[in-house]
C-alpha cells in the first residue's frame, strides 16, 4: 500500500529486525512543498521546530555582536523577498552591513520551497532585473545579513517585524467587483502571531495593501489584546507604509530608489517607522512622505493603484471605438501624450491584471462599509468599482477578435490550435496572478479552441494546472466559464519552436522582450503557413502588420482600427500585380497572335 503525498508516492519499505526477521513499512512521509522548476522539499516536522530556531539564535546573536539591528520579514513573496534582501543590504555611515534580516515565510505546501532556495542564495521570483538574483545571493552568501526560517519564533529577536504577506479579495462574479470580499484571515493569523513574539519595543511595520483602517481598527486591537494577554501594559508600535514595488525590469530600484509614504500608530511609531525607512531606502533621492496616521498611508495606496487602474479601464471605450473607425489608438495616445499634462496616459493591454489593481478598490469600497462603517458605498463609489469590472472583462474580446480573425481566413475557433504568447500579467516578471491571458485562455476554451502557452517566465501556470485548489478551493476564474476542465492539463511550452509549430492563431499577449522582435516571415515559417495574429499590446509596427498581410495572415489588434486600411492596401496591390501579370501575359498574348 502506498499513499500519495505532493506529487511523491511514499513506497513501502523493508527493513531486517536484530532477529533476522524482514519487517515492511511505509515511511512517514510528511506533505511536500514542490518549486516552480519542480525540486521537491519536505514540509518541516514539528520536532525540527526548537532546532531551527537554535540555528536562527546562534546567528542573531552573532550579528548583534556586531551591533545589527534584526528585522524580520513576514513573507518572502514577490514584494518581501526582494524588500529583505533590500534591508539586508543595507549599509551604515561607516559602510558597515547594519541589518540582520531573516524572512519568515509560513511552511505552506505551496510557498515553502521559498525558505531552502532563499538558504541557498537563490531569488525564490524570477524577473528580467539581474540585481534581484545578484543582491540576494550576495546578502546570504557573502555578507551572509540574510536568512531564512519558518518558525515564528524568530519574531522573539526582532528589533523591527516588516509584514509583507498578502491580503486577498475575493471576487465571487466576473463583471462586478462590489459583491466581493477582503479576504483578511492571513493577515488576521499573522497579526495575532507577532502579537504573541515580539518585545514591547518591537516596530511592526505593515507594507501589505490593506483594506484602508486595518492597522489602526483591525491589526492595533489584535496586537494589544495579546500583549495584554502577557502582561504587556505598553502600547504596540505599529505603523503602515504601502510597497510601490515594479517586479520587472527595474524590480529592486522600485523598492530601493523610490518614493515612500508611512504613518505610525502613535508618536514613538512613527519616529522609528521614519528612522528605519530613511536607513533602508535611498530618501536622499527620493523624498519620503511621512503621514498623521495610517489610515493616510493606506488610503494612498488603495487610491494610487485605483488611479492607475480608473485611467487603464477609460481608454477600453476608446480602444473599442478605434478597432471600428479606424483610429490606431497607440498613436493617437502617443500624440496626446506630447502635451506633458497627459504624459502618464497608457495603453490599456488584454487585461489589468496582477495582485494589486485588480483588488485595491475592492479593498477600499469594501473597507468603507465593513471597517469604517458607512452604508452608502453605492451612492459615493462609481468609477473605482467600475474601472475594475473593466479590466476585467476587457480581454473577453481578445478571444472575439481571434474569432474573427480566423473567420476571415475560413477557419473556425473551435478545433483551432492557437498559442498565446505571454501568460503572465505584466512584461519581462513570471508573475501570473489575475493575468488578462487567463481570461483569453478560459474563453476560447469556452468557445472550442484548443490552447498552447508560452512565457519565458513562467515554468507552471498554476492557475490553470491547480485550478480546482488555486487561488484557493473555489476561488479559480474557471467557475466563471464553461469547458475548463481539460486546462488543467494545459502544460507550459518550454521552447517557442514546439509552441508555434502548426498553430492556426498566435496571440501577442504580453510584450515579453522575446517577442519584440520576431519578424513575420520567421513566425509563417515556424507556424508552417498564414495564421491569424492578434496583437494585444501594441506590439506589431505597421509594417510588420503589412509583411503579415503580405505573407497571407490575417491580423487584429486591440485598438488599431487602422488595421483595415492597411489590409485594403496590400489587397489593392496584389490585385494590380495580378491584374499587371495578366495584362503582361496577354499582351504577349495578342502580340503573338499578329505575329502569326
Ligand atoms: N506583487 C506586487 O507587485 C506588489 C506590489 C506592491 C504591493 N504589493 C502588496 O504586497 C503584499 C504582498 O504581495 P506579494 O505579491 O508579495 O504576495 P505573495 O503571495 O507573493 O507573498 C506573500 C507571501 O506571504 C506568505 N505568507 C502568508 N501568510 C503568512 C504568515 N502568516 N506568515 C509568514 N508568511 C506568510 C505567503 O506564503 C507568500 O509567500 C500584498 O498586500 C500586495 O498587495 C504587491
Ligand atoms: C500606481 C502604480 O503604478 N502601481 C504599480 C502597480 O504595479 P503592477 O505590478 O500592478 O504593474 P502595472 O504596470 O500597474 O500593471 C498592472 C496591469 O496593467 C497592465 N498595464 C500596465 C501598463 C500599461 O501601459 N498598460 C497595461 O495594460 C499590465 O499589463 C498589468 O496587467 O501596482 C503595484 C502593486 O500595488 C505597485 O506596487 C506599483 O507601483
Amino acid at each position: 500500500m502506498s499513499s500519495q503525498i505532493g506529487n511523491r508516492v511514499a513506497r513501502p519499505e523493508s527493513l531486517q529486525n536484530k532477529q533476522g526477521s524482514i519487517i515492511h513499512f511505509t515511511p512517514h512521509i510528511s506533505d511536500y512543498s514542490i518549486s516552480p522548476e519542480g525540486e521537491e522539499f519536505p514540509l518541516p516536522e514539528p520536532e525540527e521546530y526548537n532546532e531551527e530556531f537554535n540555528r536562527i539564535k546562534i546567528l542573531v546573536d552573532q550579528a548583534r555582536e556586531e551591533g545589527k539591528e534584526i528585522v524580520v520579514v513576514m513573507g518572502v513573496g514577490f514584494v518581501g523577498a526582494v524588500m529583505a534582501a533590500i534591508i539586508a543590504d543595507t549599509k551604515d555611515e561607516n559602510g558597515n552591513y547594519s541589518k540582520f534580516v531573516i524572512g519568515c515565510q509560513r511552511p505552506s505546501t505551496r510557498s515553502y520551497w521559498k525558505i531552502p532556495l532563499l538558504n541557498r542564495g537563490q531569488s525564490p521570483v524570477k524577473s528580467e532585473d539581474k540585481e534581484v538574483d545578484e543582491i540576494i545571493k550576495r546578502c546570504v552568501l557573502e555578507t551572509k545579513t540574510l536568512v531564512a526560517t519558518y518558525t515564528n519564533e524568530c519574531l522573539k529577536l526582532a528589533d523591527v517585524v516588516v509584514v509583507d504577506i498578502q491580503c486577498d479579495y475575493v471576487k465571487c462574479e466576473l463583471g462586478n467587483v462590489k459583491t466581493g470580499e477582503a479576504d483578511m484571515a492571513a493577515l488576521e493569523s499573522s497579526m495575532k502571531t507577532i502579537g504573541e513574539h515580539i518585545s514591547p519595543e518591537c516596530l511592526v511595520l505593515i507594507e501589505t495593501t490593506v483594506a484602508p483602517g486595518t492597522t489602526e481598527f483591525v491589526a492595533l486591537p489584535l496586537l494589544k489584546k495579546a500583549f495584554y494577554k502577557r502582561g504587556i501594559d505598553s502600547t504596540p508600535l505599529l505603523a503602515h507604509s504601502y510597497e510601490r514595488v515594479m517586479p520587472g525590469k527595474d524590480y529592486v530600484a522600485s523598492v530601493r530608489d523610490f518614493w515612500r509614504v508611512c504613518a505610525g500608530c502613535n508618536d514613538e511609531a512613527k519616529v522609528k517607522v521614519e528612522k528605519f525607512l530613511r536607513e533602508v531606502i535611498n530618501t536622499k533621492d527620493y523624498p519620503l512622505t511621512v503621514m498623521d496616521r495610517p489610515i493616510e498611508s493606506e488610503t494612498a495606496k488603495i487610491i494610487e493603484n485605483s488611479y492607475r487602474a480608473t485611467i487603464l479601464a477609460f481608454l477600453n471605450e476608446w480602444s473599442l471605438f478605434s478597432e471600428r473607425n479606424g483610429v490606431d489608438i497607440i498613436k493617437v495616445i502617443n500624440a496626446i501624450k506630447m502635451r506633458p499634462t497627459h504624459s502618464n496616459m497608457i495603453f490599456p493591454g488584454p487585461g489589468i491584471g496582477g495582485y494589486c489593481l485588480p483588488k485595491d478598490g475592492g479593498l477600499g469600497y469594501w473597507a468603507y462599509k465593513h471597517i469604517l462603517g458607512f452604508e452608502d458605498g453605492d451612492e459615493v463609489f462609481k468609477i473605482t468599482p467600475t474601472s475594475i469590472d473593466i479590466n476585467d472583462t476587457r480581454a473577453l474580446h481578445v478571444a472575439e477578435l481571434t474569432r474573427d480573425a480566423l473567420r476571415n481566413m475560413d477557419r473556425y475557433i473551435a478545433g483551432a490550435d492557437v498559442l498565446i504568447c505571454g501568460a503572465s500579467y505584466r512584461q519581462d516578471v513570471g508573475d501570473t496572478r489575475y493575468s488578462g491571458s487567463e481570461i483569453v485562455v478560459r474563453k476560447l476554451t469556452e468557445m472550442g479552441a484548443e490552447m498552447r502557452v508560452h512565457d519565458p517566465y513562467v515554468d507552471h501556470w498554476y492557475e490553470m494546472e491547480s485550478q480546482d485548489t488555486y487561488p484557493a478551493s473555489g476561488h479559480s476564474w474557471k467557475r466563471f466559464f464553461r469547458n475548463q476542465e481539460d486546462l488543467s492539463v494545459l502544460k507550459m511550452e518550454a521552447e517557442f519552436s514546439t509552441a508555434i509549430k502548426g498553430i492556426e492563431a498566435l496571440i501577442f499577449a504580453v510584450p515579453h522582450n522575446q517577442y519584440l522582435t520576431l519578424e513575420p516571415e520567421t513566425v509563417v515559417k515556424m507556424a508552417g503557413g498564414p495564421i491569424a495574429v492578434i496583437d494585444c499590446f501594441g506590439i506589431l509596427s505597421d509594417e510588420k502588420i503589412r509583411r503579415y498581410f503580405e505573407l497571407g495572415c490575417e491580423v487584429k489588434a486591440l485598438g488599431r482600427g487602422h488595421i483595415q486600411r492597411i489590409k485594403k492596401e496590400i489587397q489593392r496591390s496584389k490585385f494590380y500585380k495580378q491584374n499587371s501579370k495578366i495584362s503582361t501575359v496577354s499582351q504577349i498574348y495578342n502580340r503573338g497572335s499578329f505575329a502569326r
